[in-house]
């Protein structure tokens, strides 16, 4: 006689039922992305890439998530399969700031991209900017600035050129995990492009020729409509000398702002006299409250 079947055999039965339906949906996943990647057209330089979308699926998904289910698992399991997606659409790698002393920013890219995803290792900002210019990287992930470096990545972002690598995503998305290392953030560039979700923000390079103080700036900003939320500041000559002369700002817009954003030109009416360039140097969609 067969042993009768106990309430644990039929628990098992359902999970192998639960596991059948997670990969027929998954596979049938895939297959409507190969068709979005056919209709995206040919990949020239990471069109594929939509960090805006990304973030829009898991904001909805956790607006929607109950039970005991970790949420931040969650994110992990669409953050390991929209990169896996990705890649059917064209080629992926990453370049992370990870020099030996200061690995976190490899787990934070890992747990973003994927464990199978291309990965390498760089021991500057600049190398990884550097990588993605050359299109030896799709994405690169370098340090959030920092009001105390003088010698900034963010400077090699400062163009007017729509094709230009740009900040995409600030990482981590979805809690931090186990990841190695200090706190710190890290933001993602790619040539991708800059896209609202409903809750953005824009990085902005605001080039100054003249003297004209932050107070200043922060007020013109916000006069604009440009509410500022963070402020970096590279000076050309004599960078931390405290020597007036040309000036670049980083700042961050609680908002989300595009080249042709008419708040843009009525900043630099604004300054006058005072000669001002304004360019978007990207932004990012809000990461999801989560520890
Ligand atoms: O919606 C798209 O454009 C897709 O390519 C699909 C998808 C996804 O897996 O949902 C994959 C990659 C993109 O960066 C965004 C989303």
């Amino acid at each position: 006689m067969p042993p009768a079947r106990t309430p644990l055999d039929d628990l098992r039965r359902e999970i192998d039922q639960i596991d059948d339906a997670i990969h027929d949906l998954l596979m049938r996943r895939a297959a409507v992305v190969e068709r979005i990647g056919a209709a995206k057209g040919s990949p020239g330089q990471a069109v594929y890439l939509r960090p805006a979308r990304e973030a829009t699926i898991l904001r909805r998904l956790m607006a929607r998530h109950s039970g005991g289910f970790p949420a931040q698992v969650v994110v992990r399991m669409w953050r390991e399969m929209i990169t896996a997606l990705t890649r059917i659409q064209g080629p992926f790698a990453v370049a992370v700031y990870a020099p030996e002393e200061k690995r976190g920013f490899w787990d934070i890219a890992r747990d973003h991209y994927g464990s199978f995803v291309p990965m390498t290792a760089v021991n500057t900002a600049a190398a990884a900017l550097r990588a993605v210019s050359d299109g030896t990287a799709t994405v690169g992930v370098v340090p959030y600035p920092a009001e105390d470096d003088n010698d900034p990545w963010w400077r090699f972002l400062v163009s007017a050129d729509v094709n230009r690598p740009r900040v995409v995503a600030r990482l981590p998305f979805g809690g931090r995990g186990n990841a190695r290392g200090e706190n710190r953030d890290a933001l993602a560039i790619a040539v991708a492009a800059h896209e609202p979700t409903g809750d953005d923000r824009t990085l902005l390079s605001i080039e100054i020729g003249g003297d004209l103080s932050r107070g200043r700036l922060k007020d013109m900003l916000e006069a604009c409509g440009l509410p500022p939320v963070a402020f970096c500041t590279w000076h050309a000559h004599g960078a931390s000398s405290g020597m007036s002369g040309p000036s670049i700002h980083l700042v961050e817009i609680a908002d989300f702002v595009d080249h042709a954003d008419p708040r843009l030109s009525a900043l630099v009416e604004r300054s006058g006299e005072i000669p001002v360039r304004v360019n978007t140097v990207g932004g990012y969609a809000v990461p999801l409250n989560l520890p």
